[in-house]
């Protein structure tokens, strides 16, 4: 849509448009800022839930390596009794493994790495060298220790935990170590997984290397997460939450915390899309919801504007036609019931009335003699026009002053308007209502007659003359006037031969002596 037909608009569809508009924006307006503020409330949220599972996981986590400590510790002690007796020691071992289901498996190894008693008996331990890096850091710093995540020797990807052994006198003999192996079914993998739901939320386990201890993703396990900001700040030891993007791409809201018996971290994570859903899904429906309101609202104001607009686009058509004497009456009509429209229907009013008298006016001075007050020209054609169109018989009287130039040479011009106009009364006196009477030439006058036969006409122009030569016209002593009829539509004659025929008739008189009436003889005899 143009300017241009903007511009054309009527004010009802303005209106309507206008409030559409604002509707739209404001509805927009509403939905988006309560999108916003709720969007943003429900990421706060999903954060700080993320967060506070991730720290509760982190510190279940490490309490599960304290206890192990302990277990382990314990059976140190034990171990530490009977060192050199290989039954005891795979008894040890046995009873370890099945006492509790922390681990997947149990070795006890000398200071030199080598096994001497290992649990299940179904990894055929016993004996064997290890020279990975659990085994040998366990033996190179004889204190508790929980390994980084490496290879073992039958290939499993593992944790080594282990306790240092020492004798009565306090001499180190070796390390009893239980194992975890991350991509096997273990104690650890059971309490983080009870978080996992089908939401898409999962909580994963890096160690200081960035590599995943524990994902709900077992392939993964092992492999090492780059470009994370979470993993950045977890495997510094920091805890928080932030919006991160996964490793597929997938915005995410993590919270993190450390495990601080290993340094590793703990992150638990939600996509933003799962938590928006609902958020989406809920403006959907506040949307249809608020729609059936919406229309009716949208109907009310058409129906509105249009009850605004109406009284305007009336009066408008009046303003169209304000020439026409019956627009008055239109407009009066106009029910104006506020007040914009009320002025304006006044104020319309007003300029019909001053329009109408001027149009008046001017149509009286355009068919009127301004000497006489008498119809001039134009008014007596536009009569016999008129009665020519309704077929109107009628006698015309041709009215001529005699010797009127002497008047004005004598007396001079001022003096003969007078003559004039005193006999323009005369003619007045001597008419009826409906006659017509105009001045057509200097000082001669002409007097229609309607429905009036000749013999009535004589009669009444014979009035008239004597009328004027009785009439004191001082300081003009006698004046008389000479009087041609003829009547129409006579025999045959047509409406423009009749002037000319009462013309002559008027010349007649005149060559007659003036102060005389002749009429046609070709007018009817016929009376009215
Ligand atoms: N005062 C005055 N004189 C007019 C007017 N119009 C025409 N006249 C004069 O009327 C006179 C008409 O004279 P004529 O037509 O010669 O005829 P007349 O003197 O009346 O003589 P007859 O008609 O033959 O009796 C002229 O002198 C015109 O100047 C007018 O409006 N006012």
């Amino acid at each position: 849509m143009n300017l241009k037909s903007i511009a054309k608009m009527d004010l009802g569809r303005l209106i309507l448009a206008l409030t559409i508009a604002s509707v739209l924006v404001s509805l927009a307006n509403a939905l988006h800022a309560s999108y916003q503020v709720q969007r943003q409330q429900l990421i706060d949220a999903e954060l700080k839930s993320n967060h506070a599972y991730a720290a509760k996981m982190a510190a279940s986590t490490d309490d599960f390596f304290d206890e192990v400590m302990q277990q382990l510790g314990y059976a140190a002690q034990i171990i530490g009794t009977d060192f050199d007796n290989p039954r005891f020691l795979a008894a040890e071992s046995e009873r370890l493994f099945l006492q509790t289901d922390s681990f997947n498996s149990i070795a006890i190894i000398d200071s030199h790495n080598q096994v001497l008693a290992s649990s299940p008996q179904s990894l055929k331990l016993v004996g064997r060298q290890l020279n990975t890096p659990g085994p040998v850091e366990a033996n190179a710093r004889r204190k508790p220790v929980i390994s980084q995540p490496f290879l073992s020797a039958v290939g499993n990807l593992l944790v080594f935990i282990s306790q240092p052994v020492v004798d009565a006198q306090g001499n180190y003999l070796g390390a009893v170590a239980g194992t975890i192996y991350l991509k096997h079914e273990n104690f650890l993998s059971r309490l983080l997984a009870s978080h996992y739901s089908q939401d898409g939320t999962y909580l994963y386990v890096v160690d200081q290397q960035r590599r995943l201890i524990y994902h709900p993703d077992n392939e993964r396990v092992g492999t090492a997460v780059k470009g994370n900001a979470a993993i950045e700040e977890v495997i510094d030891g920091i805890s928080g939450r932030m919006q991160v993007v996964n490793s597929q791409g997938i915005a995410m809201l993590a919270g993190y915390a450390t495990i601080p018996a290993t340094g590793w971290g703990v992150v638990s994570q939600r996509p933003l899309q799962a938590t928006l859903a609902a958020l989406d899904a809920l403006m959907l429906r506040v949307l249809l919801a608020s729609l059936p309101l919406a229309l009716a609202s949208l109907l009310f104001i058409w129906w509105c504007a249009c009850r605004i607009a109406r009284p305007l686009q009336q009066l408008a058509s009046g303003a169209r036609a304000m020439d026409d004497p019956a627009t008055a009456e239109e407009i009066q009509r106009v029910k104006s019931w506020y007040y914009e429209s009320a002025e304006l229907k006044k104020a319309m009013l007003l300029g019909i009335g001053l329009l109408q008298k001027n149009i008046t006016r001017l149509r009286q001075d355009a068919h009127t003699d301004p000497l006489t007050g008498l119809g001039n020209r134009r008014a007596l054609e536009q009569t016999l026009q008129s009665w020519e169109r309704e077929q109107t018989p009628f006698t015309v009287m041709s009215v001529d002053v005699d010797f009127f130039k002497r008047v004005n040479d004598t007396h001079g011009h001022h003096v003969g308007d007078g003559v004039l106009r005193q006999l323009a009364q005369h003619i007045r006196e001597c008419a009826r209502e409906d006659d017509v009477f105009c001045r057509v030439g200097g000082e001669e006058f002409l007097v229609l007659l309607p429905r009036t036969g000749p013999q009535v006409a004589l009669r009444v122009a014979e009035r008239l003359r004597q009328q004027v030569e009785r009439a004191d016209m001082s300081p003009v002593p006698g004046v008389t006037v000479s009087i041609g009829i003829a009547h129409w539509p006579g025999r045959g004659a047509k409406m423009a031969e009749v002037l000319q025929r009462a013309d002559e008739m008027l010349y007649q008189a005149k060559r007659e002596g003036r102060n005389r009436i002749e009429v046609d003889a070709l007018a009817a005899p016929s009376e009215s």
